[in-house]
This record gives structure tokens, sequence and C-alpha cells, in this order.
């Protein structure tokens, strides 16, 4: 079908890009009606391979350090890896020596693997070998890039001479084994580069010849790594790709299906997913995805994708910003801010409908923990805009909502309620997050919380001109009227009120209506709500009080905050006739 025959209802209304969209070619589609890949679920985590220290640091603009190498190491054992691809030891005197200095500073766990890469070259392999001498085990991976492209232009070598090369590979690698490493086991891993443009079968006549000489049977595995090298297709057709694979290759039960996948079409994390359901039982990857060019899967987000499913990822990222800081220190590249589960804004809302609904959940979740009486970590995480709960990465709450031009009052109530314990009622999280919208319009950029609150204290809490109340004195009688006598200043003079009414507050508000003062100054005072809470528990907590008044033709909301309840509802309401 050519564009043209698209019906005109699905062409796009929008002009030609003039792109040379011409020069490239749509990936064929592989022939597997009766494929299973789709109808699977992951219900396990895969064996997982780091290749921070291989791939990872090959593609970094500085290669790390040996102490950043061993930095990255420790992390990686810390995290729980239990195979990791230490380095390319042929490749240099530096990687050569790190593999060293892991054997001889006895710094790998009796519980982890290590494995280090060689082309299939016979000085490569036999310098490769010699860096393991004195290890107890270790695995040797090997690869030769099978793909068409690459037979014609790199090695300019027909299919035979190719699958020779990594057939000799093996047999080269298995004498140096057994000439430098007699006390260690060997473990062995072949790639077929460039796996994803290699035509399947012959994919599958190398991997078979290579399997031929190294003989896997009960206890002696084959990892048979089918890398995407480069991202060349959507998903589903690695997906396709492996499924294929398995199925047709023998030795099935000995042989490791593994994964290698990078990110250039930007869909490594489905493709490796999909893959994983098409049967694969191994993923190399890098901590958020470092490697060639768009670098490899990232590790990260796949084990987390499993932990947000319910699954065990069986590595720890209970301290996310920790590994980041290590990674980024190893590596000398930032982790990007969006980037999932682990940047700096991804369990953040600064949109108004995203804060008013995350709020709204973190309330229900405690409501829920409240009436069941279990810690709120005990229950089912369910929270909107929230796939995991922070907590659970070593995150706080207190990011996850932050104020800017986009935010509504949900935002700003869940900061003054997570950062001062204050519960606005309704209509006083509008009114006052008008008061924000104002100041970030103006002066645009975020507003943080500290900046929030002086905005609410210089409103609400802080104004003490022209009313100000100096002291407080009730007394009532059962089934009589509250009397009050309180001390003010008007205007900076002092003077004694007194005021009778059904509570304080109407006490009060009758004492202020009768100022010589008010009829000039319009304070026709009328209170129209009021709501109170604690803001801490024990004998010392301080009580926080809400009173929305009509003050002339004006309503608005006064706040006031005192130890004693009486006084902060009347400092409410000289806070509301201040503001007016
Ligand atoms: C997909 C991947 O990430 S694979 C890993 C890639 N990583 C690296 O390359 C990092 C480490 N590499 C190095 O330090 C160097 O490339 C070395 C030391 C391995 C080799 O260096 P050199 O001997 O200078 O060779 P060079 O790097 O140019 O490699 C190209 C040669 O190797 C051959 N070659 C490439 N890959 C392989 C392979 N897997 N097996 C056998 N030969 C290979 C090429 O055909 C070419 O041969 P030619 O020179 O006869 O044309
Ligand atoms: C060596 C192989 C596995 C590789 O890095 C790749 O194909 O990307």
């Amino acid at each position: 079908m050519t564009q043209h025959d698209v019906p005109a209802r699905q062409r796009s209304q929008q002009k030609p890009s003039g792109m040379p969209f011409e020069r490239y070619r749509a990936f064929p589609p592989i022939d597997l009606p009766d494929r299973t890949w789709p109808s699977q679920t992951i219900t396990h985590a895969p064996r997982w391979l780091s290749t921070d220290l291989r791939d990872g640091n090959q593609a970094l603009i500085d290669p790390m350090s040996p102490a950043r190498k061993m930095k990255m190491f420790d992390l990686l054992v810390q995290m729980g890896y239990k195979e990791i691809e230490v380095g390319f030891p042929s490749a240099s005197e530096t990687d050569f020596s790190f593999v060293r200095q892991l054997i001889e500073g006895d710094r790998i766990p009796d519980d982890v693997t290590i494995s280090v890469l060689t082309q299939a070259r016979e000085d490569l392999i036999e310098r490769s070998v010699q860096s393991l001498v004195g290890v107890p085990r270790a695995n040797i991976h090997l690869y030769n890039a099978l793909a068409p492209l690459f037979r014609r232009v790199v090695f300019r070598a027909s299919n035979d001479e190719v699958k020779d090369i990594a057939v000799r590979g093996t047999e080269i690698l298995m004498k140096n084994v057994e000439n430098y490493l007699d006390a260690t086991v060997i473990g062995y891993e072949y790639s077929p580069e460039i796996f994803t443009s290699t035509e399947l079968p012959f994919s599958l006549e190398v991997c078979e010849a290579v399997s031929d000489v190294w003989q896997p049977e009960d206890g002696r595995e084959i990892i048979l790594n089918l890398p995407a090298t480069v991202e060349v297709a959507t998903p589903n057709v690695y997906a396709d790709q492996i499924e294929w694979f398995s199925r047709q290759l023998t030795r099935r039960e000995n042989t490791v299906i593994s994964l290698h996948p990078h990110n250039d079409r930007g869909t490594a994390v489905a493709a490796t997913e999909l893959a994983m359901m098409a049967g694969a039982d191994r993923v190399e990857g890098c901590l958020f995805g470092h490697g060639e060019r768009t670098g490899n899967v990232c590790l990260v987000t796949l084990g987390m994708n499993l932990f947000s499913q319910g699954i065990d990822p069986q590595i720890d990222f209970s301290d996310i910003d920790e590994v980041r800081r290590t990674v980024e220190y190893c590596t000398q590249l930032p982790v990007h801010p969006r980037h999932p589960y682990a940047g700096d804004l991804v369990y953040t809302a600064f949109s108004g409908s995203h804060q008013d609904a995350i709020k709204k959940g973190l309330e229900d979740l405690d409501r829920q923990a409240a009436e069941q009486d279990v810690p709120v970590e005990r229950l089912p995480w369910e929270a909107p805009y929230l796939p995991i709960d922070p907590h659970d990465v070593g995150r706080t709450y207190e990011a996850v909502i932050r104020v800017n031009s986009q935010s509504g009052k949900g935002g700003v109530a869940y900061v003054l309620k997570n950062e001062h314990k204050l519960d606005l009622p309704r209509r006083a999280q509008i009114e006052f997050s008008r008061v924000i919208q104002e100041r970030t319009d103006a002066e645009g950029g975020e507003m943080t919380p500290d900046a929030i609150w002086a905005v609410f204290r210089a409103e609400y809490l802080d104004r003490e001109a022209p009313l100000q109340l100096e002291s407080v004195h009730t007394s009532s009688a059962a089934g009589e009227k509250d009397q009050l006598v309180v001390g003010v200043r008007v205007d900076g003079e002092v003077r004694t009120l007194e005021g009778t009414g059904n509570g304080p507050i109407a006490a009060f508000v009758e004492a202020i209506n009768g100022l010589e003062v008010a009829e000039e100054r319009g304070w026709d005072v009328r209170v129209l709500d009021y709501a109170e809470h604690a803001l801490s528990a024990g004998g010392d907590a301080y009580a926080a009080a809400y009173v929305e008044c009509a003050v002339g033709d004006q309503v608005l909301w006064g706040v006031g905050v005192d130890p004693n309840i009486v006084t902060a509802s009347l400092k409410a309401v000289v806070s509301a006739v201040n503001r007016a």
C-alpha cells in the first residue's frame, strides 16, 4: 500500500515534511503466526547481568578510573546483581588490571560471577583468559557480528567464514581455559552480535555450531545472548525473534537465552519485557540505561517495573537517590530529572488537578490505615498519578507536590498541611490559592514551601493592625451566654472590650461591632463559617482556628493559631478583620 492508497480519513492533514524518509525501509515482520508470547505474563525476575563496567563504560566520554570502577562494582554487588561483566581486559591495561584487582583483592563475593568480553581473535582471547587467573568462577563472553551488512562491510567474509570466526573463537577459548585456568569454573557466553538484523536461520546455525563445540549439558550451561545491538524494529518484532529462536534451538534445557537490548528507538524496556514474555531467561543492561549510543536497556526501570507489578525484582532499589548519586559519580553523566522511578521530578506534581487527586489519595490511605489500625505501609498502594509509593525507594512526600502557576488549591493546601499541619477548610484553600496564584503569575517560577509559608503568615497570622489582640478572659455559667473581656489595641490604642454571646466568638464579634470606629471602618462583622483542629497531640498542643467572616460587603477568612482554642478563634476573627 502506498501513501496514496491510505483512505482520506486516515491521511494526515499536515503538509509533507520534506524529510528524506524514502531512504529508510520498514523492518520486515517475522513469519510466526502461532506466536504465543502475547498471552504470556511476567511472573518472576530474570537472571540479571549488569554491563555497566563494560558496555556502559565503553560508551562514556570519560571512561571510569579504577577508583570509579570499584565504586560501581561495589554498588552493583550491594544492590544484589549476581552476574557482572567487569570489562574488556584485552582492550587496555586499565581494564586488565581492574580484573586483576578484583581477583587479587578478593573483592568478588562467593555468590557473584564476573564475566569478561572478548572479540573472537586469538591474541585477545588469550589475554582475556589470562586476566582471570586465580578467580574461582567466571564467565567468558565471546562475540562476533553475523548480520549481512557486517559480513559484507566489516569482515568482507562469506556466511561460512563468519560462522568459522565464532566456532574457532570458541575452540581457542576452550584451549586457553585449559592452559591457564585449571582451578576455575568457567562458564561460556556467546553473542551473535547484531542478532536483530541477522537472518534468523543463520543466527541459529551459528549458535548451534558454537554449542556443538561447547557441548552444554546438565551442570554446564551455555549462555546464548541475542543482542538488539541496534534496535531496528518495534518491540513485538524482537519478541517474535526470541520466540522463534527459542523454539528452534536444540539443547534448550541447557541453554540460557539472554537479551541485550539497546535503546535506539527508545523502546528497549518494552522490547525487553515482550522478549521476556517470549521465553528469555536473562537480561543484560545498565543502571539508568548507560551504554553505546542511546544506551543499553535500563536495569532500574526494568527492575522497578517488576516491583510495581508485585514481583520481587531481586535487586534492592530502596535508596534510589544513593544509587543515582553513585552512578552519576562513576559515569560523570547526569540522570535525567524525568528518568522513570529515579529522576528528581518523577514523584512531583505541579499541576492543580494532579495535586488535588494526589492529596485526596494520600488522605484516603491515611484514613484506611486509621480505620484498619495498621501502618499505612501495610496497605496495598493505590494513589492517583503515583505508580509506586515514593517511600519504597527512599523518597519522602515532601517533594511530591510543588507549586507554580499551574498549581491549584489542592497543591497549596497540601504544602500547608504537610509542612505545617494546617488543614484549611475548602473555601479557605480556594481563597489562599488565589493569593499564591497572583504571586506565581506575577513572578513566574516555582514557589517553595518556605515562600508559601511566608506569604501565609503575612496574609493571615502576622497582621497586627488596625486590630491587635492582647488578652482574653471568658466566663460562662451552665445555660448562660458567654461573657468575654478582651484587651485589644485599636490603631495602637489600648482598649478593653466586653461582649456577650452564644460562645466566645459571637461575644467578641458583638464587642467589635460595638466599637465607635466600627461604622467608619465598615466593621460590620458576621461569622459565616468556623473550623478548628489541633496542630499536634499532647498537653502543650497548639490549635488552629479558621473563621469565615462577612466584614461589611467582603467575605474573607481569618486564621488564628494559639495553645488556647478560644484565643486561636478570636485571633482568627482579628485576622479576618485586619485583612478586610
Ligand atoms: C557491540 C559491542 O559493544 S562489542 C564491544 C565493543 N567494545 C570495544 O570495542 C571496546 C574495546 N575494544 C578495543 O579496545 C579494541 O577494539 C581492541 C583492542 C579490542 C581491538 O583493537 P584493534 O586490534 O585495533 O582492532 P579494531 O578495534 O580496529 O577492530 C577491528 C578489527 O577487528 C575485527 N573484529 C571486530 N569484531 C570482531 C570480533 N568480534 N571477532 C573477531 N574480529 C573482530 C574487525 O573485522 C577488524 O578487523 P580488520 O582490522 O582485519 O579489518
Ligand atoms: C557484545 C554484544 C553483546 C554487545 O554489546 C551488543 O551486541 O550490543
